[in-house]
C-alpha cells in the first residue's frame, strides 16, 4: 500500500470499528488518532477535555495526525472532528485517500448512547446536540474522496465487505503492494 486509508465521520460511523477490521484483512497497520492521543498523554479523551480543553485536544490531534501520516501508510481511523480542521484535511489529503462513513442521525444516536465516552456529547440534550454537528460537519464530511452509505441492517463485518468492495471499484491502485 503507497498511501494511507484515512476513515473520516461523525462519532459512531464506525471510524475505529471499521477500521480495525479494515487492516486486519489487508494485513496493514492500524491507528486509532484518538487512542495514540490517550497513549501519549496518558489519559483518556474525556479527562484530557476536562482538564486541558478542546483546543487543547484539537492542537494534539493535529500533531499527532501528522506523525502517522509520515509514517508507513496503513488505516488511520481519525476521530470525528479531525477532517473538520482545514490542516488536518490538507495533511490527510497530501498522504492518504479519505473515506468518509456516512451515517444516518437515529443510527448514530442508537450507537453512542449507551456510551460516556464522548465529551462533546455531554449536554443536556445530546441527540440534539449530535443533529446539530451533523448539519454543521456533512458539507465538509463531503469533501471526502470516497464515501460508504452504512446501512443500519449491517453488521461490522458485513460493513467492512463494503468498504473493502469500495476501495477496489474506486481505487485499486490503493490495494497494489
Ligand atoms: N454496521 C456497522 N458499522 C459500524 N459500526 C457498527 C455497525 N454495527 C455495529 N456497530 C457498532 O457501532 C459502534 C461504532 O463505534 P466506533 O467504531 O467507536 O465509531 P467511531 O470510531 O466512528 O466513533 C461499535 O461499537 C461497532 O461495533
Ligand atoms: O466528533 C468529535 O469531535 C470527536 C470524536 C471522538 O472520536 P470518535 O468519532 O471516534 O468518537 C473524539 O475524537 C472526541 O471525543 C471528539
Ligand atoms: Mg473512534
Amino acid at each position: 500500500m503507497r498511501r494511507h486509508i484515512v476513515l473520516i465521520g461523525m462519532m459512531g460511523a464506525g471510524k475505529t470499528a471499521l477500521g480495525t477490521e479494515l487492516a486486519r484483512r489487508l494485513r496493514v497497520p492500524f491507528t486509532d488518532s484518538d487512542a495514540e492521543i490517550e497513549t501519549a498523554a496518558a489519559m483518556s479523551i474525556t479527562e484530557i477535555f476536562a482538564r486541558d480543553g478542546e483546543g487543547f485536544f484539537r492542537d494534539r490531534e493535529t500533531q499527532i495526525l501528522s506523525r502517522i501520516l509520515s509514517g508507513p501508510p496503513g488505516v488511520l481511523s481519525t476521530g470525528g472532528g479531525a477532517w473538520i480542521q482545514p490542516a488536518n484535511r490538507s495533511l490527510i489529503s497530501t498522504h492518504g485517500v479519505s473515506v468518509w462513513l456516512n451515517c444516518d442521525l437515529d443510527t448514530l444516536w442508537h450507537r453512542v448512547r449507551q456510551r460516556n465516552t464522548r465529551p462533546l456529547l455531554k449536554t443536556p440534550d445530546p441527540k440534539g446536540t449530535l443533529a446539530r454537528l451533523i448539519e454543521e460537519r456533512y458539507p465538509i464530511y463531503g469533501m471526502a474522496d470516497l464515501v460508504l452509505e452504512s446501512r443500519p441492517e449491517d453488521s461490522v463485518d458485513a460493513a467492512t465487505s463494503r468498504l473493502l468492495d469500495l476501495i477496489h471499484t474506486q481505487r485499486p491502485d490503493l490495494l497494489e503492494a
